[in-house]
């Protein structure tokens, strides 16, 4: 038997860090949202009890250090299952780029090896048990629109934010998540980024207070770190794009357009000198 699932990427329209804590995380507030750029996961059920991992891309692991092998360990594993699976992960996302490419991927085999394996598990539980592979692992499960507290895990589902075409341009840069929470000083900040007008924004439907309302305060280190990250949005910003802002820790930048007609003058821009850039919707 066989089941498939999408594992779509998720952009954070939102991104405030409120401490680091005792254990060495960092509490977040962090609005999230998906757009319809995604990898797609087929699982086959094999007699034998082991876990093989494939892919067509080539720069990713394909042993335990891969979130679905992962995903699949630790599914097996809680719930006693002593049967294998096959996965093949079809890669569309760019990988480490701040669009938790990983984490969906590790989401996803979560939710196809309870359908899979007749689990039964009720996704919540899932959500938490995704937890355990990464912080954002557990939004990844639920997917939707949603404020993520905590570390990531704790989440709040919102209404889906105004229909507009999403640009993402993805420099060739790698950029280590811990690296960037760890040069984060919340002491350095003047501003923190409204939650509170960015849901009403939402709740309203309004495209420009959504776009006026755009924050993530790990810009400044990842841009600090990489200036070609702040050129390209600054980039974004000339061609027309309404809203622009960096996504999760960077590198990928996303560009806001309300207007189908402005969005090939944009892409064609970015395409000059960027040479990952994909033009998607968001997901509703
Ligand atoms: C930047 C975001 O992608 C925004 O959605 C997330 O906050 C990061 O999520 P992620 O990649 O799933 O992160 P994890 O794999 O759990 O953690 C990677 C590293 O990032 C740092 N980290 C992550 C999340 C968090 N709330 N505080 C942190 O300080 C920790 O050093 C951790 O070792
Ligand atoms: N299934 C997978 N897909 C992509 N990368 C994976 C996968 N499994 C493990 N990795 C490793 O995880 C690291 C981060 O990749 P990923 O694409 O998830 O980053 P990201 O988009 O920055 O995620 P996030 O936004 O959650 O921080 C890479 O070094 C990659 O080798």
């Amino acid at each position: 038997m066989k089941v498939y699932e999408k594992a779509p990427a998720k952009i954070n329209l939102l991104l405030d860090v409120l401490h680091k804590r005792d254990d060495g995380y960092h509490e977040v507030e962090m609005i999230m949202t998906m757009v319809d750029l995604a990898d797609r996961l087929e699982m086959e059920e094999l007699s034998r009890d082991t876990i093989i991992i494939s892919s067509q891309a080539g720069y990713i692991p394909l042993d335990e250090k891969n979130l679905a092998f992962q995903a699949a360990k630790l599914i097996k594993d809680r719930y006693d299952v002593r049967k294998g699976v096959y996965i093949h992960l079809d890669k569309k996302i760019p990988v480490a780029a701040g669009l938790a490419g990983g984490s969906s991927d590790a989401a996803a085999t979560l939710r196809g090896l309870n359908r899979l394996w007749g689990l039964g598990i009720p996704l919540d539980e899932l959500s938490r048990l995704g937890a355990e592979l990464g912080s954002d692992v557990p939004y990844c499960v639920t997917g939707g629109t949603a404020i993520a507290r905590g570390r990531g895990e704790l989440l709040e589902p919102i209404g889906n934010p105004p229909q507009c075409w999403v640009i993402l341009a993805k420099p060739p840069i790698n950029v280590s998540t811990a690296d960037v929470y760890g040069r984060f000083r919340a002491s350095q900040l003047s501003e923190h980024p409204s939650t509170a007008a960015m849901v009403s924004a939402i709740e309203r439907g309004s495209f420009t207070y959504m776009c006026a309302g755009l924050g993530n305060v790990l810009e400044s280190v990842t841009m600090k770190l990489y200036p070609e990250v702040e050129q390209l949005k600054e980039s974004m910003q000339k061609l027309g794009a309404e809203g622009v802002l960096m996504s999760g820790s960077g590198p990928t930048v996303f560009g806001l357009v309300s207007k189908e007609a402005k969005v090939a003058r944009i892409y064609n821009g970015l395409r000059g000198f960027c040479k990952e850039v994909y033009v998607v919707r968001m997901l509703t």
